[in-house]
C-alpha cells in the first residue's frame, strides 16, 4: 500500500513543512526502531520518552518523512519535515486519511466508562451479528473482523492499528463497528479522526488516578469522546449515574438517555434475578436473561438502546437480548460436584468489586458463605488497593487477598497496600496468600457445599505477570483442577 504525503496530510493543521515537495509513503510508524526508507515517523512524546529524540536516528535510517512538533537542528537536504501542533492529533488524522478513512464506510460505535465497556460492546456485536449482519468489535478481550478472531493489546488500539483493522472489516464486507473507548485512547488521541455513528456512557468512578491525577481530569477524558462527536451522531448516556448528563453538556450529537430509576428515552427494569439469569422488562417488554446484577441490567438496557438508535425494530432486539450469553470473564460461573458455586469476574475497580458482590448478597441464602479471593494490578493506580480490600470485606464471609499481575512491584506490598483499607475489627475475616494459585485452592477448600467463591479482577486473563515475566495463568482453570479432584 502507498500514498502520497499531500494526500496523508489532507485535513492536519500543518505549521510548516520543510521541503514542500511531494514523495510516497508505504507505511505510517510511531516508534523509531520500525522506521525505514518508505515510512514516515511520527515523532510523540509519551510517559517515559520524547520520540523527538529519535529523529535523528530515522533520518540516519534512510527515513524521508518525518512529523514532529519541533523541527530538527539538523536533517538530510532531502528530508521533509512537517511541523503540527500535536502529533498525537496529527496521527489521527493521518492514519485515517491513509487507510481511506475507514471508519466513514462503517456504522462505528463507541462506548466509554469505567466499568461496563466490554460487556456492551461485545454484546453489540453478537447482537448484531446474531440478526445477520457483519461487524468488527475492538475490545479488551479481543477483536474480530466479521467472526475472524485477533488478539487485543490494549482496550483501545493505536491510531495506525485502528484505522488499519477498519479498512480491513471494510474490505470484508463489516457494515458495524463496536469498540471500546478508554480514557487512555481519549487523552493519547488514539480516536482522533475516527467518524463516530454514535457515543455510549456506561458510568464512572474511581480508576486510572495515577495516569489522570485528579477524578475532575479523569471526568473530563471521558467527556471529550461526547464533545468530538458531530451532530449526526447519537450519545446515548446512563441517567443514573451522577456523571452521566456532564458527559453530554457540549456535545453537537443528538442526546438520549437509558435509566433503570427514573426518566429516561429507554426504562427497564429487573422483575426477577438468580444465579442463573434476570428476568427484565425493557420498554415495557418482559425479557429472560443469561444475565444476573444490577449493573448488567444497564449494560443490556444500554445495548438496547443503541441498537434502536441504529434503526434496528425494537421486537427483533428484544428477542435478540434474550438470546446473548454472558461476556468471556465477566461473572463466569462453575459448580463442583459437592455444589460449591465459583464465580470469574473482572472487576478490578472498587465500584466492580462492590457491584459484584452486592449481586451476590442479593441472590445468595443467609447458609451459604462468600470467600472472596481478590488482588489489585502493580503499577496501575495505587489509591484503589485499600478502596478494593475494604469492598470485598465489607460484603463477604472471608477475603483472601492475593496477586493480580503485581508487574514491576514487590506483591507483598501491593498486598500490605490493600490491608490498610481493612479496619482492625474485620481482619479476622482475611487472609493473605501471595501466590494466586494457592489463594485459589485454599478458597475452595474452605469454600463447604452450597458456598460461593468469588475470583475477582482477572476475568478472561490467561497470564501472570510477576517481575514484569508474563506467564500462563487462569482462573478458571485452577478452579477446574480444584473442582476436578473433589
Ligand atoms: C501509559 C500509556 O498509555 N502508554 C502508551 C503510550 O506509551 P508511552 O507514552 O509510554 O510511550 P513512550 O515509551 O514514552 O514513547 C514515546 C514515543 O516514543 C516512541 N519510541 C520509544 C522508544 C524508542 O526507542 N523509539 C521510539 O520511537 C514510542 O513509540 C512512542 O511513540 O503509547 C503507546 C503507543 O500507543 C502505548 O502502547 C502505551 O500503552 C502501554 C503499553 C499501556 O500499558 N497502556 C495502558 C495503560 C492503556 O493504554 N490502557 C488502556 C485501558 C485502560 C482501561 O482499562 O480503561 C487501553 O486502552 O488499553
Ligand atoms: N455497567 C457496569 N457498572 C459497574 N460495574 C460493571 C458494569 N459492567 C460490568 N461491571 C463490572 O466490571 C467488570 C469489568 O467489566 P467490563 O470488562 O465490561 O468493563 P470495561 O469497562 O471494559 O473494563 P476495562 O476498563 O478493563 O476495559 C465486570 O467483570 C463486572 O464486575
Ligand atoms: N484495563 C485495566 C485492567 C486491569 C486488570 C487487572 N487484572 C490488572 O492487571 O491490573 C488496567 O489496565 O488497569
Ligand atoms: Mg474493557
Amino acid at each position: 500500500m502507498k500514498q502520497k504525503l499531500s494526500d496523508i496530510l489532507k485535513g492536519v493543521g500543518v505549521i510548516e513543512q520543510v521541503n514542500a515537495t511531494d514523495c510516497e509513503v508505504e507505511q505510517i510508524v510511531f516508534d523509531s526502531r520500525k522506521a525505514n526508507g518508505n515510512t514516515l515517523f511520527v515523532a510523540m512524546k509519551g510517559t517515559v520518552v520524547d520520540g523527538h529524540q529519535f529523529i535523528p536516528q530515522v533520518l540516519e535510517a534512510g527515513c524521508k518523512c518525518v512529523v514532529c512538533e519541533v523541527i530538527p537542528a539538523e536533517y538530510p537536504a532531502d528530508a521533509m519535515i512537517v511541523k503540527v501542533d500535536d502529533s498525537s492529533v496529527a496521527l489521527g488524522h493521518m492514519a485515517a486519511n491513509f487507510y481511506d478513512n475507514p471508519s466513514d464506510k462503517l456504522k462505528l460505535v463507541g462506548v466509554t466508562g469505567t466499568n461496563g465497556k466490554t460487556t456492551t460492546a461485545t454484546l453489540l456485536y453478537h447482537l448484531v451479528m446474531s440478526m445477520g449482519y457483519k461487524a468488527g468489535l475492538f475490545s479488551t478481550v479481543a477483536n474480530f473482523i466479521g467472526k475472524a478472531r485477533l488478539d487485543a493489546t490494549h482496550t483501545t488500539p493505536d491510531a495506525v492499528t485502528l484505522n488499519k483493522t477498519m479498512s480491513e472489516m471494510v474490505e470484508a464486507g463489516c457494515e458495524y463497528c463496536f469498540m471500546e473507548v478508554s480514557s487512555h485512547a481519549l487523552v493519547q488521541n488514539r480516536v482522533t479522526g475516527l467518524k463516530f455513528a454514535g457515543g455510549l456512557f456506561t458510568n464512572i468512578t474511581h480508576d486510572h488516578l495515577d495516569y489522570h491525577g485528579t477524578f475532575k481530569e479523569y471526568i473530563a477524558a471521558k467527556k471529550s469522546f461526547f464533545d468530538g462527536l458531530s451532530k449526526q451522531a447519537f450519545a446515548l448516556t446512563n441517567a443514573d449515574d451522577k456523571n452521566g448528563q456532564v458527559m453530554l453538556q457540549n456535545t453537537a450529537a443528538q442526546t438520549y438517555t437509558y435509566s433503570l430509576k427514573g426518566m429516561g428515552n429507554y426504562k427497564g427494569r429487573i422483575i426477577e434475578s438468580m444465579f442463573e439469569g434476570m428476568q427484565l422488562e425493557i420498554d415495557g417488554q418482559e425479557i429472560w436473561t443469561q444475565f444476573v446484577g444490577h449493573f448488567n441490567a444497564q449494560n443490556l438496557l444500554l445495548v438496547y438502546g443503541a441498537a434502536c438508535l441504529l434503526g434496528f425494530e425494537k421486537e427483533d432486539v428484544q428477542v435478540a437480548i434474550s438470546q446473548l450469553n454472558p461476556v468471556d470473564g465477566r461473572f463466569e460461573t462453575m459448580r463442583s460436584k459437592s455444589g460449591k458455586t465459583a464465580i470469574v469476574d473482572y472487576a478490578h475497580t472498587p465500584d466492580a468489586l462492590k457491584n459484584v458482590i452486592e449481586t451476590i448478597n442479593l441472590v445468595r441464602q443467609p447458609s451459604q458463605q462468600l470467600v472472596t479471593v481478590v488482588g489489585a494490578g502493580g503499577d496501575r493506580d495505587p489509591m484503589k488497593r485499600p478502596e478494593m480490600a475494604k469492598e470485598a470485606v465489607g460484603g463477604s464471609s472471608k477475603v483472601i487477598l492475593t496477586s493480580d499481575n503485581p508487574r514491576s512491584e514487590e506483591p507483598e506490598a501491593i498486598i500490605e497496600q490493600m490491608m490498610e483499607g481493612v479496619s482492625f475489627k474485620e481482619r479476622i475475616k482475611v487472609l493473605s496468600i501471595v501466590n494466586r494459585r494457592e489463594a485459589i485452592r485454599t478458597a475452595c477448600m474452605v469454600a463447604g457445599p452450597g458456598d460461593i467463591i468469588l475470583i475477582a479482577g482477572k476475568g478472561h486473563e490467561t497470564y501472570q505477570e510477576i517481575k514484569g515475566v508474563r506467564s500462563h495463568f487462569d482462573d478458571r482453570e485452577i478452579v477446574r483442577e480444584v473442582f476436578n479432584e473433589e
